[in-house]
């Protein structure tokens, strides 16, 4: 079984001229005894969308809070446009646009007002502002909504106006808490959309957190975590790829009857599966193959089968030899 120990978790592709649109150089924090964050070190790369994706408690939202300057780590630096996160506070803010999971809209306002008092908070006035808020708008469709009270938007709408409210200063980092939280799947569509035009036609470099699978598959490039460690990093396309072959599952009737079976499997087969509770997974070239090949070895102990292409799961899974959710697939949807 792979563990995290195996793999050494390294950025090569650091740039050596311009800073980096975001740089963690052995980034840590501790809440007392708790570590949430275990020396990260890469860099984010300009115009990309990047993701951070872990399960409850892998330490997104503790490094989206240090990114965000509002909390000091405890370890380690983590650099915005060259920009000391903690020492440079004031400078890294004016670089970073930040949407948080949780709604900071006046609902009872219109739209270009909220806008307006975001311009404030940043020494926007005047004409200049009002281009601005005409400018970021057009940018999220809803030029056309300017005047109408935000209580009167979708919740999708309404994250559009939170995005507006994040770029009102011409940043050129996004910083985006669980962006999707909330939003129907076509309002989901939509937000990724206007991230990938603020990529591409504005160079902006956006970095989202995420517990969703589906959502990681859209960033350019991903940053695993997992109880505060990065374990794996790269496009979902090249770490998917990493995995080789086809990812097969067998079920079993109890644990005791999974770690039988893997224990026959790795005797006869000479390869290492994985259990994970009733289940034993490997991966294999040829896995349909692989799966004839098991069933009549070993008759009557196995209960279901898959043969299925490498998901991130799968990635999560090999880089810390446990699944991504611990408990049940209930619980999963009514988070999602
Ligand atoms: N204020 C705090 N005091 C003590 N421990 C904390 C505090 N905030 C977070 N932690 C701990 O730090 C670890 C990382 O938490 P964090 O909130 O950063 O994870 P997360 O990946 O954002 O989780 P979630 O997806 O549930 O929001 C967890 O073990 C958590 O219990």
């Amino acid at each position: 079984m792979a563990t995290t120990t195996d793999y050494a978790v390294t950025d090569t592709n650091r740039a050596s001229s311009a800073p980096a649109p975001i740089a963690l150089n052995a980034l840590s924090h501790n809440y007392g005894s708790r570590l949430a964050l275990d020396h990260l070190t890469f860099d984010v790369r300009p115009a990309e969308i990047f993701g951070l994706l872990g399960p409850n408690g892998s330490g997104k939202t503790t490094l989206f809070r240090i990114l965000s300057t509002l909390m000091v780590p405890t370890g380690g630096k983590a650099h915005i446009q060259g920009f000391d996160a903690a020492r440079e506070p004031n400078k890294v803010r004016q670089q970073i646009g930040i949407v948080f999971q949780a709604r900071s809209l006046d609902i009872k306002l219109t739209v270009a007002e909220n806008l307006k008092h975001q311009g404030h908070l940043y020494g926007l006035t005047g004409a200049h502002l009002k281009r601005r808020i005409s400018e970021v708008l057009a940018r999220v469709g809803l030029l056309d909504r300017a005047k109408d009270s935000v209580e009167t938007l979708s919740g999708g709408m309404q994250r559009r106006v939170e995005l507006a409210k994040g770029l009102i200063h011409s940043p050129s980092v996004l910083l985006l808490d669980e962006p999707s939280t909330g939003l129907d799947p076509g309002a989901r569509r939509d937000v990724w959309q206007y991230l990938r035009m603020l990529r591409d036609e504005e160079g902006v470099t956006v970095l989202v957190t995420t517990h969703l699978m589906e959502e990681a598959e859209h960033c350019d490039r991903l940053a695993i975590l997992n109880e505060g460690k990065l374990v794996a990093l790269g496009s979902p396309f090249d770490l998917k790829s990493e995995i080789g072959g086809d990812v097969v599952t067998f079920e079993t009737a109890s644990e005791a009857d999974a770690e039988a079976l893997a224990q026959k499997i790795a005797n006869r087969f000479i390869i290492s599966p994985a259990v994970l509770g009733t289940t034993v997974r490997l991966e294999r070239e040829q896995g349909h193959r692989f799966v004839t090949d098991v069933v009549e070895a070993f008759p009557g102990i196995v209960e279901g089968v898959s043969v299925a292409k490498p998901s991130l799961e799968d990635v999560f899974i090999q880089r810390t030899g446990h699944r991504f959710w611990t408990e049940s697939p209930e619980d999963t949807r009514e988070r999602e």
